[in-house]
């Protein structure tokens, strides 16, 4: 029998209730051997021709038919439960995993395919420990109970019973190994369509720019093949599968036939006796026969164990082992001390030796040109990676040394990538802070400069905005994001472009409110229009990953190095755009 140690891992979250559904299924099993029995007293009975207590006998086999309708339903509620308790625990812990990886993971795979994953697999992974795992325990204990009381009636029953009993078990696992191997490809195809279908949704404008929409079908269409040919794979193996066994129980419960009539008819066995073995034969083979529709019921839990196993196993984000809980009362200094960081493969260091201090309650900007390492810079600060040397504290405790969930509390981060859900306007700014009133929110999109348009929305603040904000324009979904994270007040606020497809009039609207915002809080902005930046307290000049210089505006000006080229050549740009 197939147990696979991820979905038997997964089967210990729910334990007592699985325990409880295989209880119930024993109870089940016990009632079709109270009915077999007075079945089997009952024919003898009328073969003698005594019927006097047929009608008690008759009653018996009713009651038992109603306790077990009873029993199934109680044992599939009770399944049920213990499959929807393992689904449950099991996405959430996957889903915290990932949230530990961070990021960085989501990039290195395709999400379609996690999707599939953490919905399907996990959905497969249901059946098989609800149905499967208490049917392979009930298998493993009914039919050696009744091959016990099978020779003690007639023990050359056991000759006919014991092999045919071996072969519907061991049979079909000789196929196990192609099943497996058929249940992976199979796994694998349904996987990458799903990927290339979420791929091609989410890329729809990009394919039909592109003209590319018809190919992008044409290999849709090819994967869609893939899949129904490892499909058809699959069952073609299943069937074999499903055939040998039956073949062996229908086999072995005509021998045992024959041997009780053989029995009967050397008068070795009494009447009774004859039926009972012919009913207890029959009950052997019946926890294997549903042995075997339950393992196919459950075979797509074992198709998608390994990649449950690959996501639950996945190593990178960054440890979560500190244990200081980070004073949010106050805004902190941030310090980048000698941090050097190499993306894995990368050639060269994103980050080499950088060192500066963001100072509490002021704001430094970090500018630099395209590929300076100024994202990574604040995607360490937030932890999504650690440094490989050097390192980033937060008012003078090392981040490392904060647990995750704690240090990320305190900086919100407004990033070149906003994300919205498919929900409310309300919903989406009330992620940063749940139990904000209606005025909290309105204060926040105030000074995100977007109350207005929200009001003039046909719902105000609660029109639902498309996936990912597709209903919002790149300027609407950059200010929804910046009063987002206004409304986290947190005490620590990273803007990373935070502004890049917000008009000029609008920046300067909200870079007063920006200004107001600050204050108070340890603010690092990243700004390619350095405009926007002229006034922050402080400016770190990084290119190719080092600092090339620090002050602020106009002595970095005064120095006429890097800064001094980057404005100048801001400058030019916008005014060849303005002509
Ligand atoms: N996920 C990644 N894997 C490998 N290399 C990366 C990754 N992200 C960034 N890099 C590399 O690290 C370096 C710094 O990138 P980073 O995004 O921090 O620069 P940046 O200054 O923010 O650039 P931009 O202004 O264009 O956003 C670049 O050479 C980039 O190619």
């Amino acid at each position: 029998m197939m147990l696979h140690p991820e979905l038997t891992r997964a089967a210990r979250t729910a334990r007592g209730a699985l325990l409880g559904a295989t209880a119930l299924l024993g109870a089940v099993a016990l009632t079709h051997l109270a009915q077999a029995v007075l079945l089997a007293v009952a024919l003898s009975a009328i073969a003698r021709g005594d019927t006097g207590h047929l009608p008690a006998l008759l009653a018996g086999v009713l009651v038992a038919v109603v306790v077990r309708a009873g029993l199934s339903w109680w044992q599939r509620r009770t399944a049920v439960r213990a499959g929807s308790r393992v689904r449950v625990g099991l996405r959430d812990a996957l889903l915290e995993h990932l949230g530990r990886l961070g990021p960085s993971h989501v990039q290195g795979v395709r999400v379609g395919a996690v999707r599939a994953t953490l919905v399907d697999g996990v959905e497969g992974v249901d059946a098989y420990v609800s149905r499967y795992l208490p049917q392979l325990l009930i298998t493993c204990a009914v039919p050696p109970l009744l091959l016990i009381a099978v020779a003690a009636l007639a023990p050359y029953a056991l000759l006919a019973l014991v092999p045919a009993l071996l072969l519907a078990l061991l049979a079909p696992r000789w196929w196990d190994r192609l099943l497996e191997r058929r249940g992976r490809e199979h796994w694998e195809s349904y996987e990458t369509l799903a990927a290339d279908y979420l791929e091609a949704l989410q890329g729809m404008p990009a394919l039909r720019a592109a003209g590319a929409v018809g190919r992008t079908r044409a290999r849709l269409e090819h994967r869609s093949d893939a899949l129904h040919r490892a499909t058809v794979a699959k069952l073609r193996v299943s069937l074999v599968d499903t055939g040998l066994t039956d073949l062996a129980i229908q086999g072995g419960t005509v021998a045992a036939a024959l041997v009780a009539c053989a029995s009967a008819a050397s008068g070795n066995t009494t009447a009774t006796g004859t039926y009972l073995l012919l009913m207890l034969a029959s009950e052997c083979f019946r926890p294997v026969r549903d042995l075997s529709r339950e393992w196919h019921a459950g075979y797509l839990g074992v198709s998608a164990a390994d990649g449950i196993a690959a996501l639950r196993t996945a190593e990178g984000g960054v440890p979560d082992e500190g244990r200081e809980q980070a004073d949010w009362s106050i805004a902190p200094d941030i310090a980048f001390d000698h941090v050097t960081f190499h993306y894995p493969g990368a050639v060269r260091p994103a980050l080499d030796g950088v060192t500066f201090t963001a100072a509490a309650g002021r704001t430094t900007a970090v500018v630099g040109p395209s590929g300076a390492g100024k994202s990574t810079l604040l995607s360490l600060l937030a932890r999504h990676h650690d440094p490989v040397h050097g390192q980033v504290s937060v008012d003078g405790v090392a981040a490392a040394r904060y647990a995750l969930d704690s240090l990320r509390r305190g900086i919100a981060v407004v990033s070149q990538e906003t994300y919205f859900f498919h929900a409310t306007v309300a919903d989406n700014l009330r992620l940063a802070r749940p139990d904000a009133t209606d005025d909290a929110l309105r204060r926040a999109t105030r000074a995100a400069d977007l109350h207005d348009e929200i009001a003039a929305m046909p719902d105000g603040y609660l029109t639902v905005l498309g996936e990912r904000g597709a209903t919002l324009s790149g300027g609407q979904r950059q200010r929804l994001a910046l009063a987002r994270a206004l409304l986290a007040d947190a005490r620590v606020l990273v803007l990373d472009e935070a502004t890049s497809a917000v008009d000029e009039r609008g920046e300067a609207r909200i870079g007063k409110a920006l200004a107001e915002a600050a204050r108070g809080r340890t603010c690092l902005v990243i700004a390619h229009r350095l405009d926007a930046v002229r006034h922050a307290d402080r400016i770190v000049v990084l290119d190719g990953g080092r600092v090339r210089a620090i002050g602020d505006h106009t002595t970095l000006m005064a120095e006429n190095g890097l800064y001094a080229s980057l404005v100048e050549a801001g400058r030019t740009q916008e005014a060849r755009r303005a002509a």
